[in-house]
């Protein structure tokens, strides 16, 4: 690591922040799993036909009203709570974590239906990460006030009241964008099993 460099933080530590679903956690997978098991009559898209971030969005243009019967699924108790880890997400954090000059942050948007979400996150955590990481989860509607020297998500366009944001998005793999251009100094993660550690490294010189 250069002498000079200080990171987001000042630091002089890596501080990156990891997001949940679609990253660590198989929302999509998940959703389709319980979407058609709870509505078997009903049509759906196949992970490889997704486009685009909002799966509401593109139930209701597959019909109005299953915008809403897709939205009531991830509304449902123990839907955040059953997500599988995606593969390597869980060995990966944990590496990252014990990484020297390196803290590693679980940067998560809640619902606002918070009945279950809030807490299933946590439960999520602590069932797949152990309870040390509770500490490290950070709950926001609003990712760019968090500061950060990468932030690794599968949503294409992160906005909010900060408009330039101390992080550099990683744009994660999901089936929703792995299609979508992307400007030419994005960079993108393809899986955990692509090269995470050099992306960090990246960061650090
Ligand atoms: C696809 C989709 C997601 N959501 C919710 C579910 C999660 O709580 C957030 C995404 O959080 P992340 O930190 O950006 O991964 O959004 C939703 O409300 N509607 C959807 O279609
Ligand atoms: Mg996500």
């Amino acid at each position: 690591m250069s002498s000079s460099w200080s990171g987001s933080s000042g630091s002089g530590r890596l501080r990156v922040l990891v997001d949940m679903d679609g990253v660590l956690a198989d929302f999509e997978g998940g959703f389709l799993r319980k979407f058609r098991s709870r509505f078997p009559a009903e049509p759906y898209v196949p992970l490889e036909d997704r486009r685009g971030f909002w799966v509401s969005a593109q139930y209701g243009l597959l019909r109005g009203d299953l915008s809403e019967k897709a939205i009531s699924i991830w509304e449902s108790q123990n839907f955040f709570m059953d997500l599988d880890p995606l593969p390597g997400a869980v060995e990966a954090i944990k590496e990252m974590s014990k990484m020297e000059n390196t803290d590693v942050f679980l940067c998560t948007s809640p619902i606002k239906h918070y009945h279950h979400c809030p807490y299933e996150k946590y439960a999520w955590v602590e069932r797949h990460l152990g309870p040390d990481f509770l500490a490290q989860v950070i709950l926001t509607s609003d990712k760019t006030v968090v500061t950060g020297d990468l932030l690794i998500d599968d949503k294409p366009d992160i906005h909010g009241v900060e408009a330039r944001p101390a992080w550099e998005h990683i744009l994660f793999t999901a089936c929703h964008n792995k299609h979508q251009d992307l400007d030419p100094a994005q960079r993108r993660l393809q899986s955990w099993g692509d090269d995470w550690r050099a992306i960090l490294d990246s960061k650090r010189q």
